[in-house]
Formats: C-alpha cells, sequence, structure tokens
C-alpha cells in the first residue's frame, strides 16, 4: 500500500542535492521544496515505512490513498540522540532551589536512583511509554535512551531490556555516578570494577551503546582516567561509544571522545579552543543539549564557535528528572536560536540530520527516497513557526 501527501507548503529533506530546492539564505541547508508531495509505501509486522518519492506537487504519481495538508508544513522526524527516559521520582524541589541559586553537582542523582530502584517493571514501563508518546506529541520520531538510574546489575539490566521495548537506540550508562553508598576509594573503585566487569556484561546484550559521566567537576562523576577504562570496556564488550562531557567545567571529556572516536560527546557546554579543534577535526558530534542550561541557570555552550570551526553539532532534549525535564525537541531548537548563536535552519538541521549523525544513522533525519517515513508535521505555512511560535504546540509526529 502506498500513501500520497500532498498540499504540503514547505517540505523540508535536510538534502542539499534536492532538486528543485528553494535558493533562499533563510532555508540554506535544508533542501526546502514549495508546494510539495512525498508518496510513502512499505511498512509492515518488521519492517517501517518507506519514502518512495519526493517532489512538486503537481507531478506526484498516483497511490492508493491520498491526504491533503492543506498548506501545512512537514519536516524530517526529530532525532533526539540524548535521554534518560527510565526512571521514578520527582526532583522538582532541586529545580525550584536552583532558580534561587543553588548550583547543580550532579547529587541529585542519587535521589532518582532511590526512586528508580524502588518502582515496579510496570511503573516504570507506564512513565517510560507516556514520555516517548509525549516526545511524539512535539515530532520526535527517534529517541536514545540510556539506563544509569539503576546502577546494580539488575537494576541496569532492568532499565535497558524496558528503553529497548521503545527504541533500539540504547544505552548502557552505569557509569553515570558512584553510587552514594560506595563513595569512599575502596567502594569507588570496586564499582568501577563492576561497572566495566560483571554489570558490562549483563548489560551489554541489552544495548548498542556505552556511555559515562566525564566530569572531574563533579564529585560524584569520574575523571579522564576512569572514563577512558569505561569506554575501552565497553568498546572491547561490542558497545560504540559516548560520552557526558564538558558539562560542569573544562575537562578531559570532549578530547577523550575525539581520540575513542565516539560517535558523540554530549553537553559540551565548557569547551577550550583545543577542545574545539579536535572536535572540528573529527567526526565525533557535539551535541548540545539547551534545555539543561535553561534549567540549571548555566551559560549556554557557544554552537556559533563549533559550527564556524566545522566541528558537527546536534542538538537533543536529555530529557531527564535532574538538569532538564523537557522532551520538548522544538524548544530546544528554539534555545539553540535564541540563546546559542544558530540560525533557525542550522537549528533544524541539528535537530535531524546532526541528531542522526550522533546515533550513526543514515536512514534518519532527512526525507528521501528509501530513507524511513519519519516525519513530523508543522502546522504553520512554514518550518520556520517551529521557533517562531516558541511554546505553541505546532509539531506533532505524522502518523503514517
Ligand atoms: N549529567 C549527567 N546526567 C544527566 C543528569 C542526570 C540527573 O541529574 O538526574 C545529564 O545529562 O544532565
Ligand atoms: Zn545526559
Amino acid at each position: 500500500m502506498s500513501m500520497l501527501i500532498t498540499g504540503i507548503a514547505e517540505l523540508v529533506t535536510c538534502e542539499s542535492t534536492t532538486e528543485g530546492a528553494v535558493d533562499e539564505p533563510l532555508h540554506a541547508g535544508l533542501g526546502v521544496l514549495r508546494d510539495a508531495a512525498v508518496v510513502i509505501g512499505g511498512g509492515g509486522e518488521d519492517s517501517a515505512p518507506t519514502v518512495e518519492w519526493v517532489g512538486p506537487a503537481a507531478q506526484a504519481p498516483a497511490a492508493d490513498w491520498a491526504i491533503d495538508l492543506e498548506g501545512r508544513s512537514v519536516v524530517p522526524g526529530f532525532v533526539d540522540s540524548h535521554s534518560h527516559l527510565v526512571f521514578a521520582g520527582d526532583r522538582s524541589a532541586e529545580f525550584a532551589a536552583r532558580m534561587s541559586g543553588t548550583p547543580y553537582d550532579g547529587g541529585g542523582i542519587a535521589v532518582t536512583v532511590e526512586a528508580t530502584r524502588a518502582a515496579t517493571d510496570g511503573e516504570l514501563r507506564a512513565t517510560l511509554q507516556h514520555r516517548v508518546q509525549e516526545m511524539r506529541a512535539q515530532g520526535t520520531t527517534t529517541v536514545e535512551v540510556k539506563s544509569g538510574y539503576g546502577l546494580t546489575v539488575e537494576d541496569e539490566v532492568r532499565a535497558l531490556r524496558l528503553a529497548r521495548e521503545v527504541t533500539p537506540e540504547v544505552t548502557y550508562l552505569g557509569a553515570h555516578v558512584v553510587p552514594p553508598d560506595r563513595r569512599d576509594p575502596a567502594g569507588r573503585a570496586a564499582y568501577l570494577d563492576l561497572v566495566c566487569g560483571e554489570m558490562l556484561q549483563a548489560c551489554a546484550p541489552h544495548a548498542r551503546w556505552v556511555d559515562v559521566f566525564c566530569e572531574p567537576a563533579s564529585p560524584h562523576a569520574f575523571d579522564g582516567q576512569e572514563s577512558r577504562r569505561v569506554l575501552e570496556a565497553g568498546r572491547d564488550a561490542g558497545l560504540e561509544l559516548r560520552v557526558h562531557g564538558n558539562q560542569l567545567g573544562e575537562g578531559p571529556g570532549a578530547q577523550l571522545a575525539v581520540e575513542l572516536g565516539a560517535a558523540s560527546v554530549d553537553h559540551c557546554t565548557y569547551l577550550t579552543d583545543a577542545d574545539v579543534e579536535a572536535l572540528a577535526g573529527s567526526d565525533t558530534v557535539a551535541t548540545l543539549l539547551p534545555g539543561v542550561e535553561f534549567s540549571t541557570r548555566q551559560p549556554y555552550p557557544d554552537a556559533r564557535r563549533l559550527l564556524d570551526a566545522g566541528a558537527r553539532v546536534a542538538i537533543a532534549s536529555d530529557c531527564n528528572p535532574g538538569t532538564c525535564y523537557s522532551s520538548s525537541m522544538p524548544l530546544m531548537i528554539a534555545l539553540a536560536v535564541r540563546e546559542m548563536g544558530m540560525t533557525p535552519a542550522e537549528a533544524l538541521r541539528a535537530a535531524t540530520v546532526g541528531g542522526a549523525q550522533a546515533l550513526r544513522r543514515t536512514d534518519i533525519g532527512r526525507v528521501a527516497v528509501g530513507l524511513r517515513a519519519d516525519l513530523a508535521l508543522v502546522d504553520a505555512p512554514s518550518w520556520l513557526h517551529i521557533p517562531y511560535r516558541v511554546g505553541v504546540p505546532v509539531v506533532r509526529a505524522l502518523e503514517v
């Protein structure tokens, strides 16, 4: 069965080679077609629908079904390459304290760990599914989900199994923080052995990625040497690498990610010139998480500096109970434009193609023949309404 979608005022393909794309600076790099149509087809029990045709509405072929979007716009579904959706408990009071000056240092993670361990599978599954639905309702069609609020072998495996029910982009983050009851030097060393040993062996079959909170500025997280050990052990167990780095201060995270060939280093709030240079000379994506700076009152990362240097940039939500309990990619785009020096077109690319690069996926993040038909509908005559109508729910995943 095939479906023809017509009446698309602006279709953002994110394909630079799109024939007939408008040649206007505002839309640079987006491959925007006006008065466009898309045909999607396929899709069954084991396969997702794909794009079969893209072009001007006047030339669209016939299909089994047709829908008319009546002058709305379509963009690639957002790729949210960084989230922590498997958790229980509430930290709204911690957020309120930060708004009146208490700094974030990662210590609140222990609160979520306790609540998550105490929750049943059913409770965790229900909230996880609800959060994924909340994301789709705001245009996100791919999400990466990390463990990291279990911090025992059993609880980390449980988080990964649950995450795998909603996405293939599952990340083992046993090295989120050292559990509160193991913070003496011997306990810390033993926990690192566990994360790189028994816990990794139990978790690796359920994950694609390994991640580490590399942040010497936090007493709860891991320094450069510890992070290297976690990443190398993960790589030896067959996992691909991602890093939380440079969130609370300058540190080794970004350069370690580049050196080890990680797909992405996430946060990048505090980067030295050498970090920027290393990122620009690599294919490691700098994933910026502006909801975190909003929710922690930190300075925003300088996206302009990274883009001008030639680095690959993505933006993601980091949806989690501590540093950013927002699942809204439209909000992240708006913040990137307003606070991080990105043009609207750069921000949209970072939320689609950039996210796909950060997950090393070539089948998502663009609208082109043969790719997954992961589309988002913008209830407006231009995709520019995404940052323009900040706070208004103008984007949702297109259910096909
Ligand atoms: N910084 C480390 N981890 C999360 C925050 C987790 C929490 O505070 O619960 C982040 O990406 O910001
Ligand atoms: Zn995170």
